[in-house]
């Protein structure tokens, strides 16, 4: 591996300092970049081929990259890449798994030949139901977008699940969410958010369901509002609502799904992959950077004839996040949602009456009197009740979705159409001041709380007072699932 990169040539911009060079990539080489916290990288390819996480990179093209993404472009047969701007780090490699990732690609295409030549009705039809699992910051969401710009690049149309609550990278954090993927992944812009699947969890952990759990997952010690049994419901939901879809669309059903997963394999966050990977029915489980939770899904699923558990190699390029990191991707998330990745959104600041909004919370609420229970049953709160919310204090800069239901029983399987942000509340007025994608009426009337919220600082102006101008570019982000619109 050789780092500080191959610079073969510098030259500096009129008046400026020394920020423009070019580095020459062997073949299978990579240039791993940390744009630098405070200002955008540009980057273009001067000759040869080279591709972001599948997504071949235009010729002679200026990119330009935000502050703080990490990214690698890599070559199969060598290229030249020219760079302005400061990096945190870049440096070239020449060790990488990316043969083992485009060997596993082509498994999978072939898997799509053969289903797409398979009668529709039989089950052979069913393309691969790729899951990418592994620990935290071992590389998952970068091989799904590979695997899923690879299957576009050649015509197919895979869905993309992500079941990452923690970062979330269809909408926002504390969701989970499905999307088909029509063409290869953007590598600045991510996932196209046209017309997504989503539902809303609110945490950004599933949280543990009992006490015990605070011992496996550190993180819950501090966020400890999420909610096990939610999470699975809304992996259910989402799992019926995909073979619905894949029922009437032979072309997304041959192409297949990718899913991403958290990086919590410990103790119930094992348990949740295990349900994971029986209710998405998946057909071919990717370990990623670990012997041990390969052993033990090899194990579990032996008996699975139909699945496949491939352990993979993780990138040397992989780079860890702390948890203050995370919790800035996230916001970034969110500002990103409201904003678009370069303030290029107007959202819009409505203001409502406390009594025109119907808002929820699932989980927690008053639990059972013991009297009420069996001899001996311990009492506990029910995770999937739905508890109404009166407007205080604890909404200020809270994340609230906009579900689809109709009513308030239909609130849990609902998926939503988008989001907004409470800006302010007004306790003598009665009014309630909320930032949201576009303007007009909510696209329902129920909004589902949790615990994500965003810090004011967050958003590039004082969001109250901002009143953006029409934006046809975003919308209330998804579709409902009546007539599988978002498809
Ligand atoms: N080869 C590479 N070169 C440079 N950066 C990389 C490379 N591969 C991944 N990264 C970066 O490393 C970070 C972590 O990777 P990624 O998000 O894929 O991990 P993950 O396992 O999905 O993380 P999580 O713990 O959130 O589940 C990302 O910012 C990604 O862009």
């Amino acid at each position: 591996m050789a780092y500080g990169g191959a610079a073969v040539a510098q030259t500096a911009p009129p008046g400026g300092s020394t920020t423009v060079r070019q580095v020459k990539l062997d073949k299978e080489c990579e240039l791993r970049v940390e744009v630098s916290s405070d200002s955008p990288l540009r980057l273009r390819l001067l000759n040869g081929t080279a591709e972001i996480y599948g997504t071949e990179v235009p010729p002679g093209i200026w990119l330009s990259f935000p502050p703080m993404l990490k990214f690698a472009d890599f070559t199969w047969y060598g290229a030249t890449i020219e760079m302005d701007g400061t990096a945190e780090t870049d440096y070239t490699a020449d060790e990488t798994p990316m043969i083992s990732y485009v060997n596993v690609h082509a498994v999978l295409d072939a898997r799509r030949n053969r289903a797409k030549a398979s009668p529709s009705d039989s089950d052979m039809s069913q393309g691969p139901r790729v899951i990418v699992v592994g620990p935290t910051d071992s590389g998952k969401s970068t091989l799904s977008r590979m695997l899923l710009s690879w299957a576009a690049k050649q015509g197919w149309k895979p869905t993309f699940v992500d079941l990452d609550i923690g970062q979330g990278s269809i909408t926002i954090p504390g969701c989970i969410a499905a999307t088909p993927v029509e063409l290869p992944i953007d590598p600045v812009e991510g996932i196209p958010l046209d017309m997504p699947l989503v539902y809303f969890h609110g945490h950004v952990t599933p949280g543990p369901s009992s006490l015990n759990c605070m011992f496996l997952h550190p993180f819950n010690l501090v966020l400890f509002s999420g909610n096990v049994d939610l999470y699975k419901v809304l992996v259910k939901e989402l799992a019926q609502v995909l073979d619905k879809q894949f029922a009437g669309n032979v072309e997304s059903r041959a192409s297949g799904m990718v899913i991403n997963t958290m990086g919590w394999i410990e103790g119930v966050g094992y348990e949740l992959l295990l349900h994971a990977i029986h209710t998405l029915n998946a057909t071919v489980v990717l370990v990623l950077g670990q012997e041990k939770l390969w052993s033990m899904l090899k194990d579990v699923l032996k008996n699975k004839t139909d699945v496949d558990v491939v352990k993979l190699q993780k990138s040397g390029g992989v780079v860890s996040r702390n948890a203050k990191a995370r919790q800035r991707a996230r916001s970034l998330k969110i500002r990103e949602y409201f904003y678009g990745l370069a303030n290029d959104l107007s959202p819009h600041s409505n203001t409502a009456n406390f009594s025109d909004l119907c808002i929820y919370r699932v989980g927690g609420g008053p639990q059972a009197p013991r009297s009420a229970l069996p001899v001996g049953a311990e009492p506990s709160a029910d995770p999937t009740r739905l508890t109404p919310v009166s407007v205080n204090q604890d909404l200020l800069h809270l994340v609230l979705a906009v579900s689809y239901a109709k009513e308030p029983d239909e609130i849990i399987s609902s998926n939503v159409a988008g989001f907004i942000w409470i800006s302010d509340i007004n306790f003598e007025s009665k009014k309630i001041t909320y930032l949201a994608p576009s303007a007009g009426n909510l696209p329902g009337k129920y909004l589902i709380m949790g615990s994500l919220t965003c810090d004011a600082s967050t958003f590039p102006v004082k969001c109250d007072l901002y009143h953006g101008s029409e934006n046809p570019g975003l919308q209330f982000g998804c579709a409902g699932v009546e007539g599988l619109t978002f498809w």
